[in-house]
């Protein structure tokens, strides 16, 4: 079963000090006010955060849809409790409303981002460069989609100045109301990896997902339907399989990721990442084994997923040739009074 939601060898390498521990692998596939259902070997489950994961992670160490988790079962009910998350190979994250320090991550473990913008309409570039932005930085492929392809005035022309912006990133264009391009969309998307649809409201994302659910999307209502607990969910679910084989996660807070700081520009969407750097022990750490290094310890909880870190280090590297990081670092040190790594192992060789 969890096959088919995208568990891998490498999961199960990574689960395996919680397997010894009795626990068994779930994915969350809904997340609700007052808990979680995770969908595991077993089949669809209520599931709540144990206690203490809510009370030791900070809010980027909750569960979200796509995390993959480890749970306790309750015999003869289908309930469970959540006890760990897996690290989380890429993630969407906006900074909490209520602190700038703190970040929200929105959903987990995505491999393909849809960037969605429609043809009818005057293209926004700036706008579709930051959706394209937060792709990059949550560590997912993006997909330029570009949709409505039977109202296009010029489609050559359109697709021409798209895929210039664009630049190594696929670009697809698709009808839905034709019911073209949405193979060519689907070739993005390997059995078992995790898709999102972003982009501005109105640009076709609803269409889409329910063209690329079609029969399914039948199934998908009937078991809320029946749902066995008698109660209405407000939220609907938000991880599905298409019929594929792919996955699709879709909630407004996913949709509208890129929208987020819009005014800040995209860097602020690195902003968590700066906090950790912040953090470390030295000053001039290289996130590379020095002890006391927040990043590593972000990276090993969970809590900052590799293929963002990979992301915010590429996007440094071209933000260091535009500005005097150093003298911004050495001002920043000087602050906090930080010792610096190299002089504390100078003073440790000295001293011994
Ligand atoms: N002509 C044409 N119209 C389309 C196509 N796809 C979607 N539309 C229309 O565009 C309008 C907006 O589509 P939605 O799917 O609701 O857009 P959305 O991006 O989900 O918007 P939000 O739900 O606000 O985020 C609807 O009236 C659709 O019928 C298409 O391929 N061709
Ligand atoms: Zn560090």
């Amino acid at each position: 079963m969890i096959e088919q939601y995208g568990w891998s060898d490498l999961l199960a390498q990574a689960f395996a000090p919680h397997a010894r521990a009795g626990l068994t692998p779930g994915r969350v596939v809904v997340q609700q006010r007052n808990g979680y259902r995770v969908l595991a070997d077993q089949g669809e489950l209520r599931a709540k955060a144990a206690g203490r994961l809510m009370h030791e992670a900070g809010e980027a160490g909750h569960p979200v849809v796509g995390d993959w988790v480890a749970l306790s079962l309750e015999p003869g009910q289908r309930s469970a409790t959540i006890h760990a998350i897996l690290p989380r190979r890429t993630a969407f994250v906006r900074r909490a409303a209520h602190s700038v320090q703190d970040v929200q991550v929105i959903a987990a473990n995505i491999d393909v981002a849809f960037v969605v913008t429609s043809l009818n309409a005057d293209l926004n570039p700036r706008r579709i460069e930051r959706f394209l932005a937060a792709a990059w930085q949550s560590g997912a492929r993006p997909v330029l989609v570009l949709t409505k392809a039977d109202l296009s005035p010029d489609l050559d022309a359109q697709r021409a100045e798209m895929q210039a912006l664009a630049a190594d990133c696929p670009v697809v264009v698709v009808s839905a109301r034709q019911g073209q391009g949405l193979d060519g969309l689907l070739a993005h998307l390997a059995p078992g990896e995790t898709c999102v649809l972003i982009g501005s409201s109105g640009v076709g994302k609803s269409t889409l997902v329910n063209a690329l659910l079609g029969e399914d999307r039948m199934a998908t209502e009937a078991i809320r339907e029946s749902d066995d607990q008698g109660r209405h969910t407000t939220s609907h679910r938000q991880l599905v399989r298409l019929p594929g084989g792919g996955l699709i996660i879709d909630s407004p807070g996913i949709r509208e990721v890129g929208l987020i700081d819009a005014e800040e520009g995209v860097s602020a969407v690195f902003d968590d990442i700066e906090a950790l750097v912040a953090a470390c022990r030295f000053s001039d750490c290289s996130h590379g084994g020095e002890p006391g290094c927040a990043v590593q310890a972000a990276l090993k909880s969970g809590a900052l997923a590799p293929a963002r870190w990979a992301s915010f280090q590429k996007l440094g590297a071209e933000l260091a040739a535009v500005e005097d990081k150093a003298a911004r670092l050495a001002k920043d040190a000087k602050r906090r009074g930080q010792k610096s790594y190299r002089s504390a192992k100078k003073a440790d060789r000295d001293a011994g």
